[in-house]
This record gives C-alpha cells, sequence and structure tokens, in this order.
C-alpha cells in the first residue's frame, strides 16, 4: 500500500459569505474557487517526492487536505492505506506535517512545546527521542529556552522537531527552507535526507528548484490546481530538454507544447 494516494481530488473553496443586500435581491451566489482540480497521484514508501508549483498551485491546500485540516470537495485521500476522513486517527499518526508559517505558543520552552505535541499523540514518556530529535536539528542548548526567544530559523528547527514527535512514516514539508540561512538548510537537508535513507517517506514543496532538483526522486508540478507534470525528476528533465529544474520548470509552467508531461 502507498505512502500516500490521492484520487480525483478536487477542492472548491466556497464563495465569500452572501452580505444581507444580496440575499435580499435574491441574486445568485458567485461559484467557489476550484483550489484543486481531480488530483490524482500515489507517493510509495520511501520516495522524496517534490510538489511544486507557482503561488496559488494549490500545494498548500493538499498538504492540509492530507493532514486532515481541510476537507476535499470530492475524492479520496489516504495516507499509509488510511483514509483522511474515516480513519482520521491512524491517517494522523502515520503523518508529521511541517507547515509553512511559523505558529508556536509563545508561553512554553522548546521542551514544553515538543512534550505538549507528543501528548496529542499519547506519547507521555517521549524525551529520549525529544532529546534526540533536539541534537540532530542543533537544538539541544535550546531546549529550556522560550519559543519566543528564538530567532526565526530556530522556531523553524523546532517546528520540524514537532513534526517528528511521533516518529511518523510520512513526512511532509511545506516551504521548510523560506526565510532560513544556509547553515540551518544545510543542517535541516542532511537531517532529513538521513530520515528518508533509513525508511521515512517525504513529501516537499519549495520554490527552491534546486534544492527539489538535488533531492526529490520524483516531481508533480501543479498549476491552476492540475497536476501539469508527473515522473522522475530526470525523465522531467530529459524530456522538456532543459538545463536544469528551474529551467525544466518555467517551460513547463508557460508552454502549452509541455504541458501533461507525465509518465
Ligand atoms: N481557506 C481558504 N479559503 C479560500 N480560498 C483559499 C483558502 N486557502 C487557499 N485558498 C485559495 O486556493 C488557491 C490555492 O492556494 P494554496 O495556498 O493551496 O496554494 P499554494 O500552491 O500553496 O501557494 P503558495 O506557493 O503561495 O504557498 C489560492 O487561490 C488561494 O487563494
Amino acid at each position: 500500500m502507498p505512502a500516500l494516494t490521492l484520487e480525483n481530488i478536487s477542492k472548491i473553496y466556497p464563495a465569500r459569505p452572501r452580505s444581507m443586500m444580496q440575499w435580499l435581491s435574491s441574486s445568485p451566489q458567485a461559484s467557489g474557487l476550484r483550489a484543486l482540480d481531480n488530483v490524482s497521484l500515489t507517493v510509495e514508501h520511501g520516495e522524496f517526492f517534490g510538489l511544486l508549483g507557482p503561488n496559488g498551485a494549490g500545494k498548500t491546500t493538499l498538504i492540509s487536505i492530507l493532514a486532515g485540516l481541510a476537507r476535499a470537495s470530492s475524492g479520496t485521500a489516504k495516507v499509509c492505506g488510511h483514509d483522511v476522513v474515516t480513519d482520521f486517527k491512524q491517517s494522523r499518526r502515520s503523518l508529521g506535517v511541517v507547515p509553512q508559517e511559523i505558529v508556536y505558543d509563545p508561553f512554553f520552552t522548546v521542551r514544553e512545546s515538543l512534550r505538549l505535541q507528543s501528548g496529542y499523540f499519547g506519547l507521555r514518556h517521549n524525551d529520549d527521542w525529544i532529546d534526540e530529535v533536539l541534537g540532530n536539528l542543533g537544538l539541544s542548548d535550546k531546549a529550556d529556552v522560550n519559543m519566543r526567544a528564538l530567532s526565526g530559523g530556530m522556531k523553524r528547527r523546532v517546528l520540524v522537531a514537532q513534526a517528528l514527535v511521533h516518529r511518523p512514516p510520512v513526512i511532509i514539508l511545506d516551504e521548510p527552507t523560506a526565510g532560513v540561512d544556509v547553515d540551518l538548510r544545510r543542517t535541516l537537508w542532511e537531517f532529513i535526507a538521513r530520515l528518508n535513507k533509513e525508511g521515512h517517506t517525504i513529501l516537499l514543496t519549495t520554490h527552491y528548484l534546486e534544492e527539489a532538483e538535488a533531492l526529490c526522486g520524483r516531481i508533480a508540478m501543479l498549476k491552476g490546481g492540475r497536476v501539469v507534470a508527473l515522473d522522475t525528476t530526470a525523465a522531467l528533465l530529459a524530456r522538456v530538454g532543459g538545463t536544469d529544474l528551474e529551467d525544466a520548470f518555467v517551460r513547463i509552467m508557460n508552454d502549452d507544447e509541455f504541458l501533461g508531461v507525465t509518465a
């Protein structure tokens, strides 16, 4: 059974609520925004998979559906064979998500935040693993520092640690290196690459295409909520004939000739 399965996923965000005047004049409600349009793909266990696309392509929406934060309007999504709606608990346990936005509780230290996150998964005595994760992310000396005293890059490291507290087999990273210095980027990628080598499945979204080219074995490109390219990184580059992934990305997004480049 694949690590991630998406079958004909569509997501339509409702149009803004109608004003009282619109209700009274009974003008028709504007149709919603189609953020995802019939997306189907599978990611096998152990893959390092890239989900790429321009701003607004639907990447975060797709991740939110997998994490149970948004409901698909139609279609089915599964994590390790567990349906994200009907088997939410198991699907969520199988998944660690590093969100795009830095969200944290300013009243807790790093260790307290990670203990709290462990508690959400019913893990009481998790400090050995927490210490290991902190060490791997260069956060050992920050364990007892208050979250609000950390720099942006350090907070981002804690978000990665939070996603790992329950040792999920599948890890989703939504633009984890946005606004992060070179040093952290290297530390982060070394750690993520090691997790992948140890068998974790990784799904990554990023706008740094050289990162995706170096790390991802297979790539899906989204445009306007649709999958417009899906193949191994090497095959995509070869078919489109670009000099690098950034070049291939620009060609696929802007040139109709290359739309639908799928394996
Ligand atoms: N909660 C929401 N309500 C209404 N529209 C939304 C909501 N979330 C996202 N959208 C819209 O859905 C579309 C897809 O957004 P999404 O955030 O999934 O794109 P993205 O590929 O992650 O973009 P980015 O690269 O900028 O993070 C956009 O047009 C966005 O404005």
